[in-house]
């Protein structure tokens, strides 16, 4: 088995809670550097031994390291992991620098190490994402079978998230639809409005990385030729009138997107939202009906949510 470092430099303050968030990411392993031990042992009754010039160690603060098998792939576990982190001054620690650095431990190239773990994954009785690499027969004539390469974008079609978003599209579509797709990561949703029978697609990212990324697996599946993808911040400065806006993207950020949708949503127009912890959810629910949604479904799985909202019709 071979292995990702992932390495924190924070506050000795953090360490533990930061350590934990790890672990509960999936990390293997946490090996902790904090300058305050050094602090402690000089001040015990033996500290006068330790000559700090002598040795290699943390100045000030903490370096956290904890290590992910290469099973695991780090572009959809670190975004969650990143947001718990900056949460928490919110309980009054402080995290100092918080530098996040990746590398190797093994020879490998843990860019692509995780390939050989990921197979074809079977979302609904219509729908199967097969990796590019892997040869598949689809099970009856209604599959629809995506092809998809995520590179180093967020969505194989295997994180809870993205499996709720592929489901609710497929509740919500009936064919003909123009569907904006917010955080487009690999491409996967926008791919799968096109199988569902949406007539027009667009797809936004803000990470170039990810805008690459989709737009060579529209290339892989001839269905998705046409989907327009771009960089954008969201749906700032857009003005393509939708039937459906799909997002799967942290809590947080639904928040920042939800007036943009409303204004180019057509009227009983869907708006699908993902990525949101059972924490979270209330919070959006409310700034929804605030808005002038209604929750038509909530699907969960696991502590994820994804909720299907109407636009409200405007009351003469
Ligand atoms: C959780 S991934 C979802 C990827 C894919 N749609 C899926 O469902 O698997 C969220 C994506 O949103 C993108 N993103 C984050 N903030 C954004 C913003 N302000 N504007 C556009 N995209 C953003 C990220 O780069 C990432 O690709």
């Amino acid at each position: 088995m071979k292995w990702t470092e992932v390495k924190i430099t924070t506050t000795s303050e953090a360490v533990e809670a930061i350590s934990n968030i790890m672990i509960e990411s999936g990390a293997s392993g946490v090996s902790i550097e904090d300058a305050l031990d050094v602090e402690n042992f000089k001040s015990d009754a033996f500290g006068e031994l330790l000559d700090k010039s002598t040795f290699k160690h943390v100045k000030e603060g903490a370096i956290i390291r904890t290590y992910f098998p290469e099973t695991m792939f780090l572009p959809e576990i670190l975004p969650e992991m990143k947001e718990r982190i900056l949460k928490l001054p919110e309980y009054g620690l402080n995290i100092g620098e918080n530098r996040l650095e990746i590398s190797e431990v093994a020879e490998s190239d843990w860019s692509s190490a995780w390939k050989k773990y990921y197979h074809p994954v079977r979302i609904s009785r219509f729908l199967t994402i097969v990796p590019n690499w892997e040869k598949y027969e689809p099970k009856n004539q209604d599959e629809c079978v995506i092809k998809l390469d995520p590179g180093m974008a967020f969505g194989t079609g295997t994180h809870p998230t993205t499996r709720l978003t592929l489901q609710a599209l497929e509740t919500s579509l009936c064919g003909g639809e123009t569907v904006l797709d917010v955080g487009t990561g690999s491409g996967v949703l926008s791919i799968a409005s096109k199988s569902f029978g949406a007539k027009e697609v667009f797809a936004y990212d803000l990470d170039e990385v990810a805008v690459n990324a989709a737009k060579e697996n529209m290339d892989l599946n001839p269905i998705a030729q046409d989907v327009h993808v771009s960089a954008n911040d969201l749906l700032k400065g857009i003005s393509t009138q939708a039937d459906v806006i799909v997002a799967n993207i942290l809590a947080d950020i639904i928040l920042r997107l939800i007036a943009d949708a409303h204004r180019l949503l057509k009227e009983q127009g869907t708006f699908i939202v993902s990525g949101i912890i059972k924490e979270k959810k209330d919070e959006v629910v409310t700034a929804m009906m605030e808005a002038g949604f209604v929750v038509d479904q909530l699907l969960q799985q696991g502590d994820w949510f994804a909720i299907i909202l109407k636009k409200a019709e405007i009351e003469e």
